[in-house]
């Protein structure tokens, strides 16, 4: 394990029912560092990202073999609830899913089920988190308006600034540009790029033009196996295994 890792799997299979999905998996995620997840569909990028906050606990007759180490803890095995661990790995889906709620509401909510109840706390958290997502000029005029009334990109960053609200220390993003516009998309990449400084941000995308614009690692999965993961760079200039060039050519997939 390397000094700068923040996660690593290790011989991690993952099974629903009979289907193996996750074959054998080694793989080290850094600290800080934006790692891409590309494959073609169904090839178990989003079941990887699952397993690091443990979202397929959800998902009956899953059964996950292996070791997935948090800071050389490993999640499956400790004692730290999965309550905990959603705290300090938080997740951003591919739809943008505010609570029908204010937009005040979405960003205290996290906070307040931590115990948070004094209002200037909650109304520091909120502009914090919303100033670190680059909203709070936008939406601080109508913090008291519905959530739902924003577009999809707004509402996708709404959701960025509750996941981090309550200081996570890691971002799992499962396809969080597929739905948006180019604008809205670019703002979130730019987002995810100043975002590392503070966190490690782990990203699925079918976007391999965004994979390469973002990210500093890149993996790629085929039918379950990690093929190839290495600097993002090297992956799409010189691939070394022929299935990765295939598929970073669109060849396949
Ligand atoms: N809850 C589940 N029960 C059974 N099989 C599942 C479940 N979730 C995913 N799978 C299967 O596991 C495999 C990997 O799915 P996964 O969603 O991880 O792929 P993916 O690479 O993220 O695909 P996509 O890019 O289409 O989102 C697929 O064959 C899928 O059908």
């Amino acid at each position: 394990m390397s000094e700068n890792s923040k996660f690593t799997a290790r011989n991690l299979n993952l099974y629903y029912g009979d289907f193996h999905a996750l074959k054998n998996i080694n793989f080290e995620i850094e600290a800080n560092k934006i790692t891409a997840l590309i494959g073609p569909s169904g090839c178990g990028k989003s079941t990887f990202l699952k397993t690091l906050n443990r979202m397929n606990d959800f998902v009956e007759g899953c059964k996950i073999e292996g070791d997935v180490l948090l800071d050389g803890k490993d999640i499956y095995k400790t004692d730290m609830s999965a309550i905990e661990l959603r705290q300090r790995v938080g997740m951003v889906f591919q739809q943008p899913n505010p609570f029908p709620k204010s937009i005040y509401e979405n960003v205290a909510y996290g906070p307040r089920i931590r115990g948070i109840k004094k209002k200037s706390e909650l109304d520091e958290i909120v502009e914090t988190s919303l100033r670190e997502v680059g909203i709070w000029d936008e939406f601080k005029d109508r913090l008291h308006k519905s959530a739902l009334g924003l577009s999809g990109g707004q509402q996708q960053r709404l959701c960025i600034a509750r996941t981090v609200a309550v200081h996570p220390e890691v971002v799992l993003m499962d396809e969080p540009t597929s739905a948006l516009d180019p604008i809205s998309t670019m703002k979130i990449e730019d987002l995810a790029v100043e975002m590392k400084k503070k966190y490690t941000i782990v990203i699925v995308t079918h976007n391999m033009q965004q994979a390469n614009r973002i990210s500093d690692t890149t993996a790629f999965f085929l039918l379950g196996e990690l093929i190839e993961a290495g600097a993002t760079k090297d992956l799409f200039l010189n691939p070394k295994n022929k299935k990765t060039e295939e598929y970073i050519t669109g060849r396949f997939g």
